[in-house]
C-alpha cells in the first residue's frame, strides 16, 4: 500500500489535539518532531477535501501552523521507518517489543508480546493501544472467546489470549492487517486466534462472544456498533477505545448501547475507553 506523508508545522502543545483529529480523519502513523507532525495515511484515503479540511484544522490552531510537506512513501521504506523508532516498553502486565530488539533474559513476571507492526497500526505505543492492554487483564476471563474489531497487528487479540481466553476472531478493512496479524500469530505463538480482511461481515455467522474489543475511531464505532452489539453473550463486555474524552456522552447515547450496563469510562491522555456490559 502506498501512503501520503504530510510534514505539519504546530507547536508542541498543540500535537496531540492534533493527532486525534488526524486520526479521526483515517491517519494512521504519528511521529512528533520538534513543533512539527509526520503524519501519514493511505494513498486511498487520502483527496483534496481531507486535505482541505486539514488546512482548516490548522487555521483554527493559529497562524503558525500549516502543512511544510507532502510525499508519497511507496511500500518498501515502511518496515525501514518503523525499526528506526519502535522501542521495546512496559505496558501494564506486558512486554512489548519487536522483533529487532530483543527480550533482555528477566522480564519478570511480564507476559511477553512480539509485535512486528509493519504498516499496521497496533504497536502498543499508541495511547489507546495502551490503554486497552493496561485494562485488559481486569476485563478477560480464562475461557473467554474474544471479538477483535480492527484488529491492527492483532496486539489485543494475542495478548488476551494469553491472559488466558480460549480462541479469539479479529478482523481489519486494512489487507497490511491482515497479513501483519497473521505473522504476528505465529511470532507469540498463540493458537485459536483466526483474522480476516473485512469488518463486521466477516464475523462468524451466528457466532457470539464473551468480550468484544473495539480500538477504532468514533465514527466507525457509531457505524459498526449495531453489529457488534448484538455479538455479546449475556453477561459478555464491550470495550469501546479510540475516542477523546468529549466523545463519551455522544457514545453512551447510541441507541445500540441503550440496553447495556455502562461498567466504567477510562482515560489515558486525552483518550478513553468505555466497558459496558450485556
Ligand atoms: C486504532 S487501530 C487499532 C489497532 C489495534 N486493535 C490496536 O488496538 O492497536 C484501528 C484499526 O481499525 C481498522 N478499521 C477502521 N475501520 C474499520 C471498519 N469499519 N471495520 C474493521 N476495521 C476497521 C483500521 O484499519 C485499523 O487497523
Amino acid at each position: 500500500m502506498e501512503y501520503i506523508e504530510l510534514r505539519i508545522s504546530v507547536q508542541d502543545d498543540f500535537q496531540e489535539l492534533l493527532i486525534a483529529e488526524l486520526f479521526d480523519l483515517d491517519f494512521e502513523g504519528f511521529e512528533q518532531l520538534d513543533n512539527e507532525l509526520v503524519a501519514s495515511i493511505p494513498t486511498s484515503r487520502f483527496d483534496d477535501s481531507k486535505r482541505e479540511e486539514i488546512e482548516k484544522k490548522l487555521m483554527a490552531l493559529g497562524g503558525e501552523s500549516a502543512i511544510l510537506n507532502e510525499r508519497v512513501i511507496p511500500d518498501q521504506n515502511w518496515n525501514e521507518a518503523w525499526e528506526r523508532t519502535i522501542k521495546p516498553q512496559t505496558i501494564g502486565k506486558f512486554y512489548v517489543h519487536p522483533t529487532w530488539s530483543q527480550s533482555p533474559d528477566d522480564i519478570g513476571d511480564k507476559i511477553e508480546l512480539m509485535i512486528d507492526p509493519k504498516m499496521a497500526f497496533g504497536t502498543g505505543y499508541h495511547a489507546t493501544t495502551r490503554l486497552i492492554l493496561e485494562w485488559l487483564p481486569d476485563i478477560v476471563d480464562e475461557g473467554d472467546e474474544i471479538l477483535d474489531a480492527g484488529t491492527g497487528t492483532g496486539i489485543l487479540a494475542i495478548a488476551a489470549l494469553k491472559l488466558g481466553a480460549t480462541s479469539a476472531f479479529g478482523f481489519d478493512v486494512d489487507e497490511w492487517s491482515e497479513t501483519n496479524a497473521k505473522e504476528n500469530i505465529l511470532l507469540n505463538e498463540v493458537e485459536n486466534l483466526e483474522v480476516k480482511l473485512g469488518s463486521t461481515e466477516v464475523i462468524p455467522e451466528g457466532k457470539k462472544y464473551d468480550v468484544i474489543l473495539a480500538n477504532i475511531n468514533r465514527n466507525a464505532l457509531i457505524d459498526l456498533l449495531p453489529m457488534l452489539v448484538p455479538r455479546l453473550k449475556e453477561n459478555g463486555r464491550i470495550l469501546l477505545s479510540g475516542l477523546l474524552e468529549d466523545d463519551e456522552q455522544t457514545m453512551l447515547k447510541q441507541p445500540a448501547l441503550e440496553k447495556l450496563n455502562h461498567l466504567k469510562t477510562k482515560q489515558l491522555e486525552e483518550w478513553i475507553a468505555i466497558l459496558l456490559e450485556a
